[in-house]
């Protein structure tokens, strides 16, 4: 069953950012989808807006289908009904996420108190459970955010994330303020949270190999689009569109010691949403470019394996499938 249907998504900041432009993704319930991509290619933009919470004066076009209904045309009662409850978010750096002169308790009973009418002796249970749950000790809910440690503060946004059971956890960037080992720890207790809880998860990284060993399915943005999205495993380690391929070759692959000391980058830097490049974004820095790639954008067409890519090689390929020619990309 699909939970989250996002249609023709497009957000354009005040002053005009194009930051996502027609997005189309879709998660199922109890589903991980990993969304990768460079700063700035807009995964944060696309998680703000799914919560509506993008800044006052900012444009939005398309559907945002939760489990049916539209978040765009919500009525704002029903939006804040839906925050916590429906869905969730836990945002990079707890620290500035959460009040510094609020003990972390509080903190996670009020969603609690507001959404489940708790009253504050049960939520002050449910906290306990809650911090118990994401590995802290409960009387650690008598601590300020300051007293804990960046992993603690992470484990406590999730707790909160977690609070009003909902049937969708947005995480964005989770761990990129943590060191290694808390990052892994952090990324495995997520993991096991929403598959025991049969919660959806949405997970931003720039870190292909992160999300390729957490997710079901992946999507890659670059310039507020989605170039590529498919099974998790498939498009780490068989990417088709040339973007996809350069970020999944950034990151060592799992399983595969000998990457870990050869992770290749990619020259230049993603386009000022301002002043995007005409034809395919990712034109100026793709090692494959054609002519007409430079005037024509190619939409997401299915590949093979459950997969869509927006290449024209892959436009190529597939047409090329039907009259028994090869792919044209060449990669040497
Ligand atoms: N409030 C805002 N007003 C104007 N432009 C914005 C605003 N927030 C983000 N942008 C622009 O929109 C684009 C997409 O930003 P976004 O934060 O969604 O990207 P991202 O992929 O999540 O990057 P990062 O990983 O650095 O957070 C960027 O060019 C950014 O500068």
């Amino acid at each position: 069953m699909t939970l989250l249907d996002i249609r023709d998504l497009t957000v354009t900041y005040p002053g005009g950012a194009a930051a996502v432009r027609g997005v189309d993704l879709s998660v199922a319930a109890g589903q991980k989808l990993g969304i990768a991509g460079e700063s700035g290619c807009g995964k944060s933009t696309l998680a703000l807006a799914v919560l509506r919470l993008l800044p006052v004066g900012t444009r939005v076009s398309g559907e945002i289908l939760l489990d049916g209904e539209d978040v765009l045309t919500m009525r704002w009662g029903r939006v804040r009904a839906v925050r916590w409850a429906g869905a969730s978010i836990v945002f990079q750096g707890a620290m500035h996420a959460l009040n510094p002169v609020q003990r972390v308790g509080e903190q996670i009973a009020e969603p609690v108190m507001l959404h489940g009418r708790a009253t504050p002796a049960a939520a002050r249970k449910r906290t306990g459970e809650l911090l118990e749950q994401v590995g802290l000790p409960a009387a650690r809910a008598s601590a300020y955010p300051h007293e804990l440690s960046g992993g603690q503060r992470q484990r406590v946004m999730i707790a909160m994330a977690l609070a009003c059971d909902p049937q969708l956890v947005i995480a964005d960037e989770p761990t990129t303020a943590l060191d290694v080992m808390v990052q892994a720890q952090i990324l495995r207790l997520i993991e096991r949270l929403v598959t025991d809880q049969d919660v959806a998860l949405m997970m931003i990284s720039h870190d292909l190999a992160i999300l390729a060993d957490t997710c079901d399915r992946l999507a890659v943005m670059y310039a507020g689009r989605v170039v590529e999205e498919g099974p998790a495993r498939v498009v780490h380690e068989d990417a088709r569109h040339p973007y996809a391929e350069a970020l999944s070759m950034a990151f060592p692959h799992i399983g595969d010691p000998a990457s870990r000391f050869a992770p290749r980058g990619l020259p230049g830097d993603p386009p000022d949403p301002f002043a995007l490049p005409a034809g395919c974004a990712f034109h100026p820095r793709c090692p494959v470019v054609l002519d007409e790639c430079a005037t024509r954008d190619q939409p997401l067409r299915d590949v093979s394996h459950g997969r869509r890519a927006a290449c024209v090689h892959v436009a190529a390929t597939a047409s090329g499938r039907a009259a028994g020619a090869e792919d044209t990309r060449s990669t040497t």
